[in-house]
């Protein structure tokens, strides 16, 4: 069975002490989520579990077949158009150009750009058309596990609402399988089976939250009413030091 598999993990940024002893496991077709206040070191940890940052101390066992990832920031490249941006992943599995673009093409649509943003470049974009085209480029190689950092947290409440749907299908489908990092609690509970809490200095896991409702039937009201209750959440609470003092 393909998993992500994180045992005893440290990280060090010199003599900073960053990440302590971070435990857990991402089985096929679950969303993990790690929430935590800024500084934490969840863009750290979700580095190391995507082999953007070497391993220091513990381990990462990561046997997904293939993965991608999407950020905050699109990360285009600027010298390339909406198509050709979306197709680098599937040239780089060795795709024909042909197959690429076309497959390009019918995702760009899916994700809501039109015909004539095709030979745009990322300057000549919006934010939000940026983050589609990331959003595109990472799923058209129909990756088993997807690494997303912050993603939505640029976009309008609509592009948000719309990328976030796209997501939610696949994943009440058993397409796929996600990591990501957020600030945002309720973005949490609206995609997570689980919720990672991580601490600060160094970073640590204080608390696991599970959440069995399948994320298609999860509707606002659902996820303003667990919003809510984790709110309530002594460890919350801590950790993101919301006590009014
Ligand atoms: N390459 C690096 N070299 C040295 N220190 C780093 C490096 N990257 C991150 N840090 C430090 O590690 C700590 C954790 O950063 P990280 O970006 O992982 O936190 P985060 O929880 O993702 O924060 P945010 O939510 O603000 O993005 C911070 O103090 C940061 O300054």
């Amino acid at each position: 069975m393909e998993k992500l598999e994180v045992k005893n993990l440290n990280h060090h940024f010199g003599f900073t002490e960053i990440l302590r002893g971070i435990n857990f496991r991402l089985n096929k077709g679950q969303v993990l989520s790690v929430v935590g206040p800024s500084g934490g070191g969840k863009t750290t940890l979700l580095h190391l579990c995507a082999g953007l940052l070497d391993v220091e101390e513990g381990s990462v066992t990561n046997t997904f077949t293939s993965s991608s990832f999407a950020f905050q920031d699109a990360r285009l490249l600027p010298w390339k158009n909406v198509i050709d941006n979306i197709a680098l992943g599937l040239l780089a599995a060795g795709e024909k150009k042909s197959v690429a673009i076309e497959k390009s093409k019918k995702i760009a649509l899916e994700f809501g750009l039109e015909e004539g943003d095709f030979l745009k470049f990322p300057k000549d974009l919006s934010g939000g058309m940026r983050q589609r085209v990331s959003f595109a480029r990472a799923l058209v190689v129909k990756p088993s596990l997807l690494f997303l950092d912050e993603p939505f947290s640029a976009l309008d409440i609509g592009l948000k609402k719309e990328l976030q749907s796209i997501l939610i299908e696949m994943i009440s489908k058993k397409e796929i399988s996600i990591l990501f990092i957020t600030h945002d609690l309720m973005e949490a509970i609206r995609l997570s089976d689980e919720i990672l809490l991580l601490k600060a200095d160094p970073g640590h896991i204080v608390k696991k939250f599970s959440y069995d409702l399948a994320q298609n039937r999860r509707d606002d009201e659902y996820v303003y009413a667990q919003s809510a209750k984790i709110l309530q959440d002594e460890k919350i609470i801590d950790t993101f030091e919301l006590e009014i003092k």
